[in-house]
Order: structure tokens, then C-alpha cells, then sequence
């Protein structure tokens, strides 16, 4: 097998890229005998560029131990080829390297292309695998694309019919790193292995479901790509919708890609379409002021490195969402997605509705409702909310909160494997069920597009919201309108209180 990196120069192979590799190596997981290829416009030998691998691992890898001889025949698989993904030049000399390689190592003409690249080239680089030749084997070839997938409705279809000219379907593997996320992945098993859960995953049970994923890093060094982005094509249209997607879906007949990618577009054509006058009141967006996180000042969005100063993209942004099927219909989804936010969590919270008869209880005493916590990042965890009494205050009911850790980043002192190293090996072994198949990112596309209009004609307002807070207030009327709140903030109840007086 013959793995082919574009963009192995840079920093997403640096930081996830080879570290992965190396792990899966480890963990007797990297087929053997393999060749990498590491592409990129520079000069450097072979020796060179292993030397970068090797200081990327050592730098970046979740082991903290080395063994020289294990290091030393992990980097033997790896070469290097100068390449400009615009000179076709190039990838003759990378197809003869490629056959070289097979030939020395005796092995299969399986090819895979990872393109860790900017999206501006992924289409040029498509047609020229496909045109020199060495899309041309005897074996199989899959292509893995980085993020983002277009940048609109238009642009993401027109890439996709360049990606089809060269690939099919099933050998185009987009990743969306929050679907390697162990708790993402595990939802499925939570939802369909557990038969308490199962029965009550539904409309008569549910009462409404929170997404949150919120950060407290700026725009950091990316300013020239996120003011062009903006949180809701840097975060929503991705991400967040593969996690409603993931928490909607319903029971695939069997667990496999095809199925739960079926169960999965099902979700995404029973969403309600926003129209550009739905926005205004639906959804909400946001940029950060200048404030304190974690006793440290932090500037506005304004007045970051390469950020124009009169920008008005969004940093943050909260919608509502209505999935207009038989299993949520009248459950409204809420999801909310922000840079320099109060903590770093990643988080989707379940609160079930309550019925319970409240005078049966005690002196109108008020009964929270039970809530299912799933903790994506940056723990792991599960827990559920209910109430007991508590002895220790005149037997009053109180919520208590059990937890399934599944935490266990100890595993040896090895660190748990990330979400670079699952889909990596699920690209090596052809595994396509936690990647985005072409329909899912179309329909998000879909239902975004009004929203981008409408972000794009300003017909809504841009909430300012100091740094180190839960974002503007807007995102908690959103959820007061409906008798709702976000759970787990620390400000909301005080908030709710200044919304209630209003
Ligand atoms: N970095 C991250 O954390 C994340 C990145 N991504 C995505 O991953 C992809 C790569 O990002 P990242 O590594 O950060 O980007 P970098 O800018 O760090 O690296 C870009 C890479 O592209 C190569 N390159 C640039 N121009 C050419 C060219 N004309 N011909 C051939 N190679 C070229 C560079 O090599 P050289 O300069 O040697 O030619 C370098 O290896 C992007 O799509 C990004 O959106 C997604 C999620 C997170
Ligand atoms: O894809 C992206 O994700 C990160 C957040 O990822 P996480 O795994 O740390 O939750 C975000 O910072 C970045 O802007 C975006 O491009």
C-alpha cells in the first residue's frame, strides 16, 4: 500500500498527521510493507524529511516513550518528492517514485491520496492524479480531503463534480475530525445498545436537545481563512450538524456505512429549511470584544493579527433547529458554536421532559428535569441527571448527577487514541463510516446557505459578547422563548433572571 501526503510540509501533517502514523505503526495497526510519500514544493532529501517526521513524533505524539530501533524502522517507509500541485511535471516524477517504491517493497498498486493541502487545490490535484496516471492501478485508490469543502452551496458542488471526474463516491473519504472523536462515535452505540435509552430517544420523551461547542482560543494565527469563514463555515456547517445528524439519526437496520449514512441524510432532508426572514429569528451571531479568560487578557476579534478591523464575521453562532419528522417533530434542537467563550467543552445535553405532578412531591418544591450529559471533549464522559432526596437537607429533592466515565487517558501511560489516528486507520482499512459522504455535506450546504445570504445582506444583527462569557444574551432568549435554558453554564440562571424582569 502506497500512502501519498500533499502538504506533508506543513502543519496539520506535523501536528496530527505523522504523530497518527507513528501510533498506528505502534499499535501494529499501519500495514507492512508500507510507503509514505511526503509531498511538498521545498528541497529535502529523504533523510531530511524523515528527520521532520521524526521531530514532529517526538514533539507531538501521545506516547512519551521512544524506542530508537521501533522509530528507525517506521521512518524507512517514509520518502519525500518535490511537487507543485500546478506543474504536471511533477507527478511523473511522483508516479515514478510511487512505482519505484512498489516494486522495492513488492507491494500492491493500492494507492491513497491524503490531500492535508489548502481546499483551494484540491480539485487541481484530483484532475492531475487522475490525468498523469497514477490514479491508473491495477489495485484500489481512495482520496481523504481535509476541510473545509467548499465554501457555499455553489463552490462545494462544483469541487465535488471536479473530485467525481477522478474518484468514485466510495473512494472519497472527507474527514470531519469531530467524527473521530471516541464520544461522537460512541453515541450510536449509546443510543442502540442500550435499551433504556432506545425507548426513550424520541419526541415523547425528549424536550428539547442541546449542542454546544464552545472554545476559548481566538482566531490565533488563521485570521486569513477564518475572517473569510466565519464560525458558521468553520464550525456549523460541519461539525455541528454532523453531531445533530449523529444524535438524530434513527436505528440503521444494520450497523454499517451505508446504513448509518442513509440514517444520517434522512435527518438532513427532514430539517426544516430556514428561509434568509427565518434567520433573524432563529439564529443568532456574534463577535468577541476584547476580555479576560482565565486571568488572562485577550483582545477583540477587531484587533487580531490580519483580521480586517471593520469585519463582520461571525465568531459565534447559536441557531434553532426543527427536524420535521415523525421521531422530533416539535423537538427543538439548539446548537451553539464560539471562539473565546468562558471553556473549552464540547458538549450535547438531552433534557428529558417532566411530567411529574409537582404538588405530589413537596411544598411545590421544583424538580429539575432529568438531563443525559455526553461530554465529547475535552473529557469523556457520560452522566445522567436525576433527583433524589438528600438527607442531608431535610430530605429535599435535588438533582444528582451519576457519571459513566469513559475517561481513561491513563491506558498505560499511552494516551487515548485521537481522532486523527481512528480515521486515518479507517481510511487505511477503507472504512467510511465517520467520514461526510457527499449528500450529508450537500443538505448541510442546503439548509446554510439562507443563513450565509442573510449573514451576507446583514439582515440581522452582529451581538457583541465580551470574551470569556457564554456569548450574547441572544443565545439564551433563543432557548427562554421556549421555556428552555442552557444547561450547564454557570451565568445562565442570573441571566435568565435580567431576561425575565426585561
Ligand atoms: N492545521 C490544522 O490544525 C488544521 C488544518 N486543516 C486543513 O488541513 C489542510 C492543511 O492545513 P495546514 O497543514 O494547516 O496548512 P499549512 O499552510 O501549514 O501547510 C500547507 C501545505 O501545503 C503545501 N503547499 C502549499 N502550496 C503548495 C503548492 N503550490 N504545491 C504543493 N504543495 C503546496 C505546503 O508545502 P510547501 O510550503 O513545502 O510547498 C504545506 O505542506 C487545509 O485544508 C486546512 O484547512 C483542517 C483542520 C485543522
Ligand atoms: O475544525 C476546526 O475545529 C477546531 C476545534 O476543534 P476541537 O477538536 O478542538 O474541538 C476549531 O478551533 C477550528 O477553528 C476549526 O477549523
Amino acid at each position: 500500500m502506497t500512502f501519498v501526503l500533499f502538504g506533508a510540509t506543513g502543519d496539520l501533517a506535523k501536528r496530527k498527521i505523522f504523530p497518527a502514523l507513528y501510533n498506528l505503526y505502534l499499535d501494529q495497526k499501519l500495514p507492512q510493507p508500507i510507503s509514505i510519500i511526503g509531498l511538498g514544493r521545498g528541497t529535502l532529501t529523504h533523510n531530511d524529511f524523515q528527520e521532520k517526521v521524526k521531530e514532529s513524533i517526538l514533539t507531538f505524539s501521545r506516547r512519551l516513550e521512544h524506542d530508537a530501533g521501533e522509530m528507525g524502522d517506521f521512518l524507512e517507509a517514509f520518502r519525500y518528492n518535490t511537487l507543485d500541485v500546478n506543474n504536471t511535471e511533477d507527478y511523473q516524477k511522483l508516479l515514478q517514485l510511487v512505482k519505484q517504491r512498489e516494486a522495492e517493497l513488492q507491494i500492491k498498486e493500492n494507492r491513497m491520496f491524503y490531500l492535508s493541502v489548502a481546499p483551494k487545490f484540491f480539485d487541481i490535484i484530483a484532475l492531475n492524479i487522475r490525468d498523469s496516471g497514477l490514479g491508473a492501478t491495477n489495485g484500489w485508490k481512495r482520496l481523504m480531503i481535509e476541510k473545509p469543502f467548499g465554501r457555499d452551496l455553489q463552490t462545494a458542488r462544483q469541487l465535488n463534480k471536479k473530485l467525481s471526474s477522478a474518484f468514485e463516491e466510495e473512494e472519497i473519504f472527507r474527514i470531519d475530525h469531530y467524527l473521530g472523536k471516541p464520544m461522537v462515535q460512541n453515541l450510536e452505540a449509546l443510543e442502540f445498545a442500550n435499551p433504556v435509552l432506545q425507548s426513550i430517544w424520541n419526541r415523547e420523551h425528549i424536550a428539547n436537545v442541546q449542542i454546544t461547542a464552545s472554545e476559548t482560543v481566538g482566531v490565533e494565527t488563521r485570521a486569513g481563512y477564518y475572517d473569510q469563514a466565519g464560525a458558521i463555515r468553520d464550525m456549523v456547517q460541519n461539525h455541528m450538524l454532523q453531531m445533530l445528524m449523529m444524535t438524530a439519526m434513527n436505528l440503521p437496520k444494520k450497523i454499517n456505512a451505508s446504513e448509518i449514512r442513509n440514517e444520517k441524510r434522512k435527518v438532513m432532508e427532514a430539517l426544516r429549511p430556514v428561509t434568509k426572514e427565518d434567520v433573524q429569528t432563529q439564529i443568532v451571531r456574534g463577535q468577541y470584544l476584547s476580555g479576560e479568560i482565565n486571568g488572562q487578557k485577550v483582545p477583540g476579534y477587531k484587533d487580531e493579527p490580519g483580521v480586517d478591523p471593520s469585519s463582520n464575521t461571525d465568531t459565534f453562532v447559536a441557531a434553532r433547529i426543527w427536524i420535521d419528522n415523525p421521531f422530533w417533530s416539535g423537538v427543538p434542537f439548539y446548537i451553539r458554536t464560539g471562539k473565546r467563550m468562558k471553556e473549552k467543552s464540547t458538549r450535547i445535553v438531552i433534557e428529558f421532559k417532566n411530567s411529574l405532578d409537582l404538588h405530589y412531591i413537596n411544598d411545590n418544591q421544583k424538580v429539575e428535569p432529568n438531563l443525559l450529559i455526553i461530554e465529547i471533549s475535552p473529557g469523556e464522559n457520560v452522566s445522567l441527571q436525576l433527583n433524589s432526596k438528600n438527607p442531608m437537607n431535610n430530605g429535599k429533592i435535588e438533582p444528582v448527577r451519576i457519571n459513566f466515565s469513559c475517561e481513561d487517558s491513563s491506558r498505560n501511560g499511552l494516551g487515548v487514541p485521537e481522532a486523527y489516528e481512528r480515521l486515518i486507520y479507517d481510511f487505511l482499512i477503507g472504512n467510511s463510516t465517520f467520514f461526510a459522504h457527499w449528500k450529508e455535506v450537500e443538505l448541510s450546504w442546503e439548509w446554510v446557505q439562507p443563513i450565509l445570504d442573510a449573514f451576507e445582506e446583514n439582515l440581522l444583527p452582529l451581538h457583541e459578547y465580551s470574551s470569556g462569557t457564554y456569548g450574547p444574551d441572544a443565545a439564551n432568549t433563543l432557548l427562554l422563548e421556549n421555556g428552555f435554558k442552557w444547561w450547564l453554564d454557570e451565568k445562565v440562571e442570573e441571566n435568565k433572571e435580567k431576561v425575565l424582569q426585561k
